[in-house]
């Protein structure tokens, strides 16, 4: 069992032809909402890939919680650790325009998980296989929880997201960091490249189109990302964690984790929406095969 402990939110998405100015008003061409929150893509991304995924959070008591929780029952998620809260749900508010976006997120319940409720579902991490953590949750519950896990001899991936969230007490207690190369920059400094050789087989930094890069232990490994129809990048980064995570749950050897989770993840850029086109684990492993588009 994969445990997720992150966040679950509802992307409110705007689409317009030019982002309003300073208190102008402008129409909108498109309404939508989806389901996101880096913990519960990651968790859809896994359960899409065969894993079985529990998931630690909370939503709201409003209608944005009853239907989070549907869809994360719906693609097999396990939800029974999920909180409700009396406040609000999660939201992302995300406006797209100019081929750009701006977002604004609220996390809402996502925050009133205390480190207390972490302690009492102890039990729930130390039976994990393997658990997933970003860092749309308080700060105390990820270090709390990476805390667990590393004494109990459970793995752990931090995907180190949004990274101003990232502290170095963190890097001893997380089994496998994956940052995107933005946030590995913002971590580790410009030379990042040096803290894959310190940190070999554990740190993964994806690359977007080009892959991802890891340091084997006595050399530098770039994993080619696969090419693809790319329609919308939101949950690239999320496929690829949630895909790792089924891999070395399933104790595939590192660098064809890292290969999965590429392939994976250039099949979620081919729909819209971040859990949209989140792959089966058929569609990934004929793209690992060769069959490209
Ligand atoms: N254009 C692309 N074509 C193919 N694969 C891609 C593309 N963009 C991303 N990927 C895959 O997704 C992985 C994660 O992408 P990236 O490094 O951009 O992370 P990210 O910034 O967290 O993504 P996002 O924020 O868009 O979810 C890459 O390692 C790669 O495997
Ligand atoms: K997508």
């Amino acid at each position: 069992m994969i445990t997720v402990v992150g966040s679950i939110n509802m992307d409110l998405v705007v689409k317009t032809d030019n982002f309003p100015k300073q208190g102008e008003t402008t129409l909108g061409t498109l309404y939508t909402t989806v389901p996101g929150g880096k913990g519960a893509n990651q968790a859809v991304a896994a359960a899409r890939l065969g894993s079985a995924v529990q998931m630690i959070g909370a939503v709201g008591q409003d209608a944005f919680g009853t239907e989070l929780l549907a869809g994360l029952k719906n693609e097999g998620v396990l939800i029974d650790q999920v909180k409700r809260t009396d406040g609000t749900s999660g939201i992302a508010n995300i406006l797209l325009s100019e081929g750009d976006n701006r977002i604004i997120v609220v996390p809402g319940a996502n925050h009133s998980v205390t480190t207390e409720e972490i302690d009492a579902l102890a039990d729930q991490l130390v039976k994990s296989e393997l658990v997933i953590m970003q860092l749309e949750m308080p700060i105390s519950v990820v270090q709390r929880t990476l805390e667990i896990c590393h004494q109990n001899g459970v793995p752990s991936i931090l995907n180190p997201a949004p990274a101003s969230g990232f502290t170095t007490e963190m890097l001893p207690f997380c089994t496998y960091l994956t940052p995107n190369e933005t946030e590995a920059e913002e971590i580790f400094g410009e030379n990042w490249e040096k803290a894959l050789e310190e940190f070999s087989n554990r740190l993964v930094v994806t690359l977007g189109q080009k892959g991802a890069q890891f340091y084997d232990g006595e050399k530098h490994v770039l994993v080619e990302g696969f090419p693809a129809n790319v329609v919308d990048t939101t949950g690239a980064g999320d496929t690829f964690n949630g895909a790792l995570a089924t891999a070395l749950v399933e104790e595939k050897e590192f660098e064809w984790a890292v290969r999965f989770a590429n392939a994976a993840a250039s099949l979620s850029v081919e729909k819209f929406g971040a859990q949209g086109g989140m792959p089966e684990r058929t569609a990934v492993l004929e793209r690992m095969a060769g069959d490209r588009i």
